[in-house]
């Protein structure tokens, strides 16, 4: 359940009387999402979502997440807008957190994506790139190879609680990222966490990305191998390579991939596949008491990482040739 801070009903009309929206007509919280309090506000100008942003964003990070969702959708990406308060700021206070209002996005996310939904998202990720590429302003990925080590040390030597000989395959596996992480492909903005539960469909059609609270400038073939993992496995673990190869066609029918980039994709995957296995380990070691949130199972992304750890050829994931 995302919402950590409560807001009243009195408290939220005079935070929304510093906007040119109307009057509040109804409000509730949105049970989705684990990292901020999101809620639904309805005004007699139409529907919105109030973000308050919990402890696990930085502030100093706000600037370029609000920035980007504004350049994005400026550039005719469906994704949230920020909406100015009459004063011009974006970034307000709201029950003691930093707080803003966005545009609300119709659609639902899918839970079981087919082959089309993939290719409607390889379609739209490529759109955000090339959306992205005059965005001025840069923000590090603190969770690329250089910020694997200090979660692996975060984990403290509990790995091997949750599967036997895990601290062993993952520390074998970082030090082989470390070495060898791909060099200078071309980069940009990435959204860095495009899965099913951030993208929104109507009529199977991609109608929105949501959540740009990881966005950042990295490699731009990255994001690919990002949503390849997250989008393009069955739940009993296998690769769908008919998913991938609509993913990928979706993806270069809008930005061609390189050479060097279609060559670094088996390793980047692998990256990916432990970027999230390492967050999601160290969630899953410090599940606060009483937390109504359920974690993340680090082992999908094990499995996802031994797959990876066999492919040497990025036809393996159905590009084409
Ligand atoms: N602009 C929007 N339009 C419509 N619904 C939205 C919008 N933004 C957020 N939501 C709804 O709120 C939910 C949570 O949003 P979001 O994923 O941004 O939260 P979060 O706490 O940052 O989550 P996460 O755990 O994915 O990082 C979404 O699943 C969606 O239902
Ligand atoms: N998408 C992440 C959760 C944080 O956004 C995961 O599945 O591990």
């Amino acid at each position: 359940m995302a919402v950590y801070t409560d807001v009243s009903p009195a408290e939220l009309e005079a935070f929304l009387a510093g906007y040119d929206m109307g009057t509040l007509t109804s409000f509730h919280g949105i049970a989705e999402g684990v990292e901020n309090s999101n809620f639904l506000v309805q005004t007699t100008t139409g529907s919105y979502i109030l973000t308050l942003y919990e402890k696990r964003v930085r502030r100093e990070d706000l600037p370029f997440f609000i920035g980007l969702m504004r350049h994005l959708a400026g550039r005719g990406l469906s994704c949230p807008e920020p909406v100015a308060r009459r004063s011009g700021e974006v970034l307000a206070e709201l029950a003691g957190r930093p707080a803003a209002m966005v545009t609300f996005l119709p659609g639902v996310s899918v839970r079981r994506p087919t082959a089309e939904h993939c290719a409607e998202l390889g379609r739209g990720l490529a759109q955000l790139h090339l959306a992205g590429a005059d965005f001025a302003m840069r923000r590090t990925n603190n969770l690329s190879v250089s910020g694997w080590r200090p979660l692996f040390n975060a984990a403290d030597g509990q790995a091997d609680t949750v599967a036997p000989g895990l601290g062993e395959t993952i520390a074998t596996e970082l030090a082989a990222l470390e070495q060898s992480w791909p060099k200078g492909l071309p980069e940009g903005v990435i959204h860095a966490d495009l899965f099913p539960d951030n993208a929104f469909f109507l009529d199977d059609k991609l109608s929105g990305i949501i959540d740009f609270y990881f966005a950042c400038t990295d490699y731009l073939a990255y994001d690919v191998a990002v949503c390849l993992n997250a989008w393009c496995f069955e739940p009993d673990g296998a690769y769908n390579i008919t998913k991938g190869r609509a993913l990928l066609a979706g993806y270069e029918a809008v930005r061609a991939l390189s050479d060097a980039e279609k060559a670094a994709l088996p390793r980047l995957a692998r990256g990916a596949a432990l970027r999230f296995l390492l967050t999601r380990l160290v969630d899953w070691l410090n599940v606060p008491e009483g937390a109504l949130v359920k974690p993340k199972d680090p082992l999908e992304y094990l499995k996802k990482l031994r797959f990876h750890r066999a492919v040497d050829n990025a036809q393996d994931y159905g590009l084409a040739a």
